[in-house]
């Protein structure tokens, strides 16, 4: 099984050069999708000009949105509407089994390299699904943990199983599994919402530790009006799958 690798990026510019070339640097990785999801800035020729296929969203959808699209066209890719579509090499993308996806933010730059770990237990066929387990970093977030707390304690309710860092967005999934999962949660939700989904399919998902760095949010007005938006997303997510009781503690 080879792997497509799906980066959704808005206002990525600094860190999508070095992201995208990790990315295509991992071993079993034919296809980098970057999903400009309504960058006001050069996101999406920085990103094509490193080597990614670029869909963009004229306006911002939110991460889940992104994701979506970018599944959707690995899909068209494997299955071209209109002829054979090819890599840089000249080789056919299409093929019969649908290739794994690997999710990966576009602010890990070159650190996005050791999601190949991710991968390894996707194709080996010892998980459906897998998603990283970051170290602490480099500098230090702005949380409180309120955020992460509702998600694992909705996760932990709706199907049993505690999450280290449950809203981790890195993660390989199988097609069926990816497919088990939509359709994804908006917005900030995707992470909680998928987790509960797969395993609540019966599928099999494996934490990994992956040597990742990323932008953590601060302490600012901007950080804070995010981790609400990040709130109301994963409440959403869970009231959609009856867990409400979740957010009352
Ligand atoms: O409207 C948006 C906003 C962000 N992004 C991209 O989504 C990714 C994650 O966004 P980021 O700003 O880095 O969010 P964080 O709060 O740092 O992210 C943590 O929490 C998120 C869930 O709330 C997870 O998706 C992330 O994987 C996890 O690192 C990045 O590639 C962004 O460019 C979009 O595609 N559309
Ligand atoms: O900064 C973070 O880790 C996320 O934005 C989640 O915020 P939290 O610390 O409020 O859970």
């Amino acid at each position: 099984m080879r792997v497509a690798v799906v980066i959704p990026a808005k206002d990525e510019e600094e860190r999508i050069d070095a992201t995208v070339r990790a990315a295509l640097g991992i071993e079993g990785v034919d296809v980098v999708v970057v999903v400009d999801d309504g960058s006001t800035d050069r996101t999406a020729v920085t990103a094509r000009a490193a080597g990614a296929r670029v869909v963009r969203h004229h306006r911002n959808r939110g991460k889940a949105a992104a994701l979506e699209s970018g599944a959707a066209l690995v899909r068209e890719l494997e299955d071209p509407p209109d002829g054979v579509v090819h890599d840089a090499a000249g080789r056919a993308l299409a093929t019969d089994e649908p290739r794994a996806l690997l999710l990966v933010d576009a602010d890990l730059g070159a650190t996005a390299a050791a999601t190949a770990a991710l991968a390894v237990p996707v194709l080996a066929g010892a998980a459906d699904a897998s998603i990283a387990v970051l170290p602490p970093q480099q500098s230090p977030g702005g949380g409180r943990g309120l955020v992460i707390g509702l998600a694992r304690r909705g996760i932990e309710r709706a199907t049993g199983w505690t999450p280290t860092q449950p809203l981790s967005g890195m993660r390989c999934l199988t097609r069926a599994a990816f497919e088990a999962a939509r359709p994804l949660a908006p917005g900030w939700g995707v992470e909680t919402a998928m987790t509960v989904d797969l395993l609540r399919a019966g599928l099999r998902v494996v934490e990994v530790p992956c040597d990742l760095h990323h932008r953590v949010s601060g302490k600012g007005l901007r950080a804070q009006l995010h981790r609400a938006a990040q709130y109301r997303d994963v409440v959403r997510a869970l009231a959609a799958r009856g867990q409400l009781g979740a957010v009352r503690g």
